[in-house]
């Protein structure tokens, strides 16, 4: 069975990544919640930026106040998603305009060399059968080839903490695109779906995360789930709702490995970083 190599060095600065990385690209997509303290981190990191719908008024509301910048106006031109997607029934109409509106920056920038901004407004308001982080991460899927995919990891934020249908649905996105690497965050945790098509190993990134952490299965019950690097290891046990999950176990170890008949869903903590 093939490894699944996992770090979470994205929530080190861009300077410290460590020289075996097992990603080389990283897109982010901005949820419609507070973003977390260390969003600058991650738009740093990452090559392709997108809001899902209200996404992009927290960019707009609180971008300046996360970098400590005193000019609101500069901060605002500098962080400009390249795409906002969704039903567009929560970005506000000034958010819509301030971003598309940097279009037309674009084309004078044609003209002038002015720098180059803009954001692609996806309207998707007739999809009413799919959530906008959903729309957002197949539009990741489908322009990332085959090959690229597990070269590709996509950090989300504002995934957890919010209403629980909402929470749900952004489990329910891990599962539904299993073949991608997506991080769900919020300020005090991360998620992670781990196949059960391959054996895992977590290269623990101790000084942003950890120690405490979580592993289940969500949808199948698991039969058999062998672990190392925990101080509370599995060995062919059998977890399902109603019996048996690994909650505030403890990561133990640098490198943690997980091995399991059904998908599971890895959580670990994150420490108080900025
Ligand atoms: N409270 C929340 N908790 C977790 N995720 C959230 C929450 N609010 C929004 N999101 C995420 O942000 C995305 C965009 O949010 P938005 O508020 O625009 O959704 P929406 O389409 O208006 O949903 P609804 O109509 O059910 O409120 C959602 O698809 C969801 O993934
Ligand atoms: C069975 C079923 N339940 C709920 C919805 C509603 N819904 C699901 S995703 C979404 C878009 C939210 O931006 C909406 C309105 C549906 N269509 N089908």
């Amino acid at each position: 069975m093939d490894v699944i190599m996992h770090s979470s060095s994205f929530l080190l600065p861009k300077l410290y990544q460590p020289v075996n990385k097992p990603v080389k690209n990283y897109a982010l997509v901005v949820l419609n919640q507070h973003l977390p303290r260390f969003m600058p981190r991650l738009w740093d990191h990452a090559n392709l930026r997108i809001c899902a719908d209200g996404g992009a008024n927290h960019i707009f509301d609180e971008m300046y106040q996360i970098t400590n910048d005193e000019d609101k106006k500069s901060t605002r031109n500098k962080y400009v998603p390249e795409i906002i997607e969704g039903d567009m029934d929560s970005i506000r109409p000034e958010v819509k305009l301030f971003y598309s509106s940097q279009v037309l920056l674009f084309a004078l920038w044609f003209l002038h060399c002015l720098p180059s901004q803009g954001s692609k407004i996806s309207d998707k308001s007739h999809n009413q059968e799919t959530t906008d982080l959903h729309k957002c991460i197949s539009r990741i899927h489908h322009c990332t080839p085959d090959d690229e995919k597990p070269n590709l990891c996509v950090l989300v934020t504002g995934a957890l903490g919010g209403r629980f249908d909402h929470e749900a649905a952004n489990i329910n996105v891990l599962y539904l695109f299993s073949d991608m690497r997506i991080v769900l965050l919020s300020d005090d945790c991360l998620i992670r779906l781990l196949p059960r098509t391959h054996r895992h190993e977590l290269y623990i990134e101790s000084s942003v995360e950890g120690p405490h952490c979580g592993l289940f299965p969500v949808g199948a019950p698991s039969t058999s789930t062998t672990t190392t690097g925990l101080k509370w290891n599995l060995s062919e046990s059998k977890m399902r709702f109603g019996s048996m999950i690994s909650t505030s176990n403890i990561v133990q170890s640098e490198k943690v490995t997980v091995e399991s008949d059904a998908d599971l869903l890895w959580t670990i903590s994150l420490r108080n970083l900025t």
